[in-house]
């Protein structure tokens, strides 16, 4: 473990949350979006502890590099199976983007060999070492790894549905964007100063793949003047669907989000902290267990995501999936059935291998 100092250590507590502070880790900090996540984590101001672990010695240097922004959070880096204990110890927030990205016509489903035991194993490490802890999971196939976390949780005793999140957040922040600049446009080709920029908030439900990702803009917050065209909805869902795609063609087999992605796994994780602190109205959308109320749970779907309320205990409130449109409800049919199938995968990958999880006990 290499230790970073910016500020007088704070007391060698398990959990800063007395102090007014949190501890939150960080597996898979060396990577893409581990790297710009951990610079925002560092940031926030009710961090007081960040740990950074990955199995890349680059971990260290990470958070060397991250120590030296002014802020009161306490650095430290850890690196492979030996250090994830103390890495985890205490943690009351656990952040996962550690796996393989996508690359050019590869689905989030193709890294499901590489990425399920990945994630398998760091819970098994959070079950033993931050059994308490809210853990949020960005690797994909989000739709998979979250049941095989819940899975791992559970064959340890220690699962908490209230406590695992997939981190989705990244759909609607899309969602966000492209509606603002469908609905608000670029005038006369002159940029818009960033105070007359529309802002929306547009739940986005289902999973994190493909038709999975279900956008409901008919309940667009505020709901825009003349509402959307037929043309609007389906050019706006497309693009919302796959605007992961949009970032892996782009990249050009160098990767998939990841600027965007720590931005959205940062204000995720801002509900999260804000939740645990106490705030009251701290919404926002998850994969959870029991996401989309009865009507999901009905269908027999344990996990699927929809508008949460982050508390003290973690997911205290989740909400229905309000009215929706007709066109909506037929996306609802196909996220559904895909979904099922992803879970179920999810859920034998465990059940297979037993949720033991290989080299990350400690
Ligand atoms: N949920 C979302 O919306 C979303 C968005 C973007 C990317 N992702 C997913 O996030 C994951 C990471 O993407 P990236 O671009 O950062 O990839 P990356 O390859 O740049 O980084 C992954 C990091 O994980 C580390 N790692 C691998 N195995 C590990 C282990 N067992 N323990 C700790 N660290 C380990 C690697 O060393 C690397 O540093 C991918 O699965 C990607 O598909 C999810
Ligand atoms: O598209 C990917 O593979 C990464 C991520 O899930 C995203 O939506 O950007």
């Amino acid at each position: 473990m290499t230790r970073h100092l910016t500020r007088a250590p704070v007391a060698a507590s398990p959990s800063f949350s007395s102090s007014g502070g949190f501890a939150v880790a960080i597996l898979g900090a060396a990577g893409g979006i581990g790297q710009p996540l951990s610079l925002l984590m560092k940031r926030h101001p009710m961090v007081t502890s960040l740990r950074l672990f990955d199995v890349a010695p680059l971990a260290k240097g990470v958070a060397a590099d991250v120590s030296h922004v002014d802020s009161a959070a306490r650095v430290d880096g850890f690196v492979g199976d030996t250090q994830l204990g103390a890495a985890l110890h205490g943690a009351d927030v656990v952040l996962i983007p550690a796996g393989v990205p996508r690359k050019p016509g590869m689905t989030r489903d193709d890294l499901f060999n590489v990425n399920a035991g990945i994630v398998r194993d760091l819970t098994a490490a959070v079950a033993t070492h931050a059994p308490a802890a809210i853990l949020l999971v960005i690797s994909n196939p989000v739709n998979s790894t979250v049941p095989i976390a819940a899975e791992v949780l559970k064959t340890r005793g220690v699962y908490d549905p209230k406590k695992l999140m997939g981190v989705t957040h990244l759909d609607v922040m899309r969602a966000r964007t492209f509606v603002a600049d469908a609905v608000g446009g670029e005038e006369d080709g002159e940029r818009r100063r960033a105070s007359e920029r529309p802002s929306y908030d547009v739940p986005v439900v289902g999973g994190h793949a493909g038709v999975t990702i279900l956008p409901l803009l008919s309940q667009t917050k505020p709901f825009p003047r003349g509402g959307f065209s037929e043309k609007e909805i389906a050019s706006l869902t497309d693009r919302i669907q796959n605007g992961g795609t949009e970032v892996v063609e782009a990249k050009a087999g160098a990767g998939s989000a990841t600027l965007s992605m720590a931005a959205a796994a940062a204000e995720f994780a801002d509900l999260a902290l804000r939740g645990l602190a106490g705030e009251r109205g701290a919404w926002g959308c998850a994969y959870v267990d029991g996401g989309g109320g009865s009507e999901i749970k009905a269908r027999g779907l344990e996990f699927f995501a929809s508008k949460v309320r982050l508390g003290r205990r973690g997911v205290e409130q989740i909400a229905g999936l309000g009215r929706m449109t007709p066109g909506e409800r037929v996306g609802l049919e196909k996220a559904c059935e895909e979904l099922r199938g992803s879970i179920a995968k999810g859920k034998a990958f465990v059940a297979a291998g037993g949720g033991d999880g290989g080299g990350a006990k400690k």
